[in-house]
């Protein structure tokens, strides 16, 4: 009989610690999710105002903050791509923001636009570009992420005034190091991993100390773990996409290394990938760079403006493009052993971000 009595106590105490702990994680968890949002419900426009917290979010008046996206207009434009426009959201001297408005024509851009957010509010890397929130009405949606003071990769190295700098080759080859670091990322640290889709040196930005930072996941897709590729109708632009897409319609993560082989010729060549010359030649950059290497003639393609650079380690970055240009994609290396095989060109060092430091 004591037993029995002891058992029933023993079950009762079990029972009521399993409930504890259940009710203790949701309340942390209804904390946590509490924590990373801060909401702002628009009367006037009928939308809502979403910002993910952050020390940086949280200096920010959210009211204030609408006010001053709501007037952003035409004299904001900073750059407009495929999806929409961007603009420039000041919010003070040293508080600013990229905007980027997308119109909501059709159910795939939404779909897109939900995409995005999914794939970006817990991404932190310092090769990513940080989505800070998002706007949401009945007609468009706004992304709101942070500003790139350098712009895009493709601004810098196809600058149209002829006295802007051209860039030399270690930022060149700091970018390069930092845009696979952050794929790397996207493609092996993520859960779910993140297939890009659209790697392209205007999907590259840079901030004020020319650190790369990998943007714009409109045409990203968040993959399950298990899963090595995903479907898709259109992805990628022409130039940068990988020739078995042609075929399959599948992206993959091969076919990000592919597109950042394209990327990694265009810092070496400084040619775009559909420069008006091959068109007119009908050929294309890697096919023209595939011809040069046959012949042995690979330091004819360097860029004519790099002046002071070591041979060896142009060489060297050289080989790792064309090894992501396998026309077979298991030939191709993952983006870990691309940042790898980058750091040991240079054994190149990055001031390590205090994130990363250990705890002493
Ligand atoms: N966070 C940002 N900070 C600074 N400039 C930005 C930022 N995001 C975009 N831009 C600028 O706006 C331009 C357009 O960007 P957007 O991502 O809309 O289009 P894209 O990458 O050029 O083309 P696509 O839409 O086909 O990917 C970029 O080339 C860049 O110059």
């Amino acid at each position: 009989m004591a037993n029995a009595n002891f058992l029933a106590l023993y079950i009762t105490i079990c029972v009521l610690a399993f409930v504890a702990s259940k009710l203790i994680i949701a309340t942390l968890c209804y904390r946590r999710w509490k924590r990373k949002q801060m909401l702002v419900q628009d009367s006037f426009s009928g939308g809502k105002l979403v910002l993910f917290s952050s020390p940086k979010m949280k200096a920010l008046k959210t009211n204030m903050f609408l006010n001053k996206t709501m007037k952003l207009s035409n004299k904001d434009i900073i750059g407009s791509g495929g999806y929409g426009t961007v603009y420039k959201l000041s919010i003070n001297d040293s508080v600013s923001f990229a905007v980027k408005r997308l119109n909501r024509i059709s159910a795939e851009q939404d779909r897109g636009f939900e995409r995005e957010l999914e794939a970006m509010a817990d991404i932190k890397h310092r090769n990513i570009v940080t989505l800070h929130g998002y706007y949401t009405a009945p007609n468009y949606n706004l992304l709101i992420y942070e500003l790139m003071p350098n712009g895009s990769l493709d601004g810098l190295l196809y600058g149209k005034s002829s006295n802007e700098r051209v860039l030399d080759w270690t930022s060149r080859y700091k970018i390069a190091v930092g845009a696979a670091r952050g794929l790397a990322y996207l493609h092996h640290d993520c859960i779910p991993h993140i297939i890009h889709r659209d790697i392209k040196t205007s999907n590259i930005l840079l901030d004020q100390n020319l650190e790369a930072r990998v943007s714009d996941f409109g045409l990203a897709k968040l993959m399950e773990p298990d899963k090595t590729h995903v479907s898709t109708l259109v992805a990628g632009t022409f130039g940068y996409l990988a020739p078995e897409y042609f075929d399959t319609g599948r992206a993959t993560i091969k076919g990000d290394v592919y597109s950042f082989g394209v990327v990694l010729l265009e810092l070496l060549t400084g040619k775009k990938p559909n420069d008006e010359t091959f068109i007119e030649e009908g050929t294309k950059l890697v096919t023209w760079v595939k011809a040069v290497v046959e012949e042995k003639r690979e330091g004819y393609v360097i860029d004519r403006r790099l002046e002071d650079y070591h041979v060896e380690e142009v060489n060297q970055v050289f080989s790792i493009a064309m090894m992501c240009l396998e026309p077979e994609p298991s030939k191709r290396p993952t983006m870990s052993e691309i940042v790898k095989m980058l750091e040991q060109v240079k054994s190149y060092q990055f001031v390590p971000d205090l994130q990363e430091m250990p705890i002493a």
